[in-house]
């Protein structure tokens, strides 16, 4: 089975490209430039070329924040990219594996969110996410969607990098205690997709194609995933920042954020056997990679 990879240099597309895939598996990974979602005749090269059996498509448009002022971009990267990509792959009859966030809901249900609840993104990168999704959804029969939330990993840049480079720079900090979810190692997400991608190879006619949820087990705070962060920095070395508690409000943004991300992941476990570690394990394993990248302080 071919498989394309887009988007081979973000946090989860690095993550597939180091993934333990199914015997018989021939993964190709490509990344800007030779595949930019804004440019509809590059993904029709790519496919041509790679003649894929699925696709997963890692790339996205994800600086929140900034979305709120380059909406365009932002619906031009998660929406109208994978709009065509999941043309191009209807036509060649190939799967899509495509990604999406909990920035879909508006974060006002009081329990973890199913993935048929209705959704109302708050912000602009939700609102291109969900336009993406439903794209795929409309164009692309074969496709399985999976929606995560708060992706890290020791590659890329993301929220436990931040909190590393804040901690070593300053004696303190404050992190929203308001907004729950879980977090999610982009090595848990590769590990999910490779065993759909199993799937896909071996019961072809036999997928239960569609929309799934994929968080690290367990939920939290940003302020309980600092913390946990922080332990870990102060035990390497012996340097702690005091962390306040404080509310959104008090952190003002561009982009506002659903005050509960938390996923229900039944749906994917029941379909496809897929069960994440808890998040703090996965945070651990990370966390043990990048202090062993980093230097010992002399
Ligand atoms: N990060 C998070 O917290 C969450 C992410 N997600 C979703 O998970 C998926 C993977 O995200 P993640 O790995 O974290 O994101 P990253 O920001 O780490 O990586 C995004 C990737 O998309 C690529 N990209 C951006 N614009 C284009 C473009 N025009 N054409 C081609 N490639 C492009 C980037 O390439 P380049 O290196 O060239 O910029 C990069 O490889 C996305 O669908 C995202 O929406 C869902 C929930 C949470
Ligand atoms: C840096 C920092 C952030 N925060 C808050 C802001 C925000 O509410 C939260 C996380 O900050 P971030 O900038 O990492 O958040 P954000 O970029 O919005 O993270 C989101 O990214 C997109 C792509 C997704 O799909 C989501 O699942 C989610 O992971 O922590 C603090 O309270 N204190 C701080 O010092
Ligand atoms: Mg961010």
């Amino acid at each position: 089975m071919n498989i394309l990879v887009l988007g081979a240099s973000g946090q989860v597309g690095h993550a597939l490209m180091r993934a333990c895939w199914p015997d018989g598996a021939r993964v190709v990974g490509l990344a800007r430039p030779a595949v930019d979602l804004a440019d509809p005749d590059s993904i029709d090269r790519a496919v041509a070329e790679h003649a894929p059996d699925l696709v997963v498509n890692a790339t996205a448009y994800t600086a929140v924040d900034k979305a709120e002022s380059e909406r365009e971009a932002a619906f031009a990267i998660n929406r109208d990219g994978p709009a065509h990509l999941a043309a191009a792959c209807a036509a060649r009859g190939a799967a899509l594996i495509h990604i999406s966030t909990d920035y879909v809901f508006d974060g006002t249900k009081p329990a973890p969110y199913v993935e048929d609840d209705p959704v109302a993104p708050v912000n602009a990168y939700g609102a291109s996410k969900e336009a993406g999704e439903a794209a795929v959804r409309a164009t692309a029969p074969r496709h399985v969607i999976l929606r995560t939330s708060w992706v890290y990993a020791a590659h890329g840049a993301n929220f436990v990098k931040t909190m590393l480079r804040l901690g070593r720079e300053r004696a303190e900090l404050s992190v929203v205690a308001d907004q729950t979810g879980a977090p999610t190692s982009a090595d848990d997400i590769a590990a999910a997709i490779t065993r759909i991608a199993a799937r896909i190879q071996g019961q072809p006619d036999d997928v239960p194609w569609g929309t799934y949820h994929l968080t690290g087990a367990g939920e939290t705070t940003w302020f309980g995933f600092a913390e946990r962060i922080f332990e870990r920095l102060a035990r390497e070395e012996g340097r702690r920042p005091a962390v306040k508690p404080i509310a959104t409000a008090d952190y003002p943004t561009p982009a506002r954020r659903p005050i509960n991300s938390r996923l229900d992941g039944s749906r994917l476990r029941a379909a496809f056997g897929v069960e994440p570690p808890d998040w703090a394990d996965s945070l651990d394993r990370v966390l043990d990679e990048l202090f062993s990248q980093r230097p010992p302080a002399t």
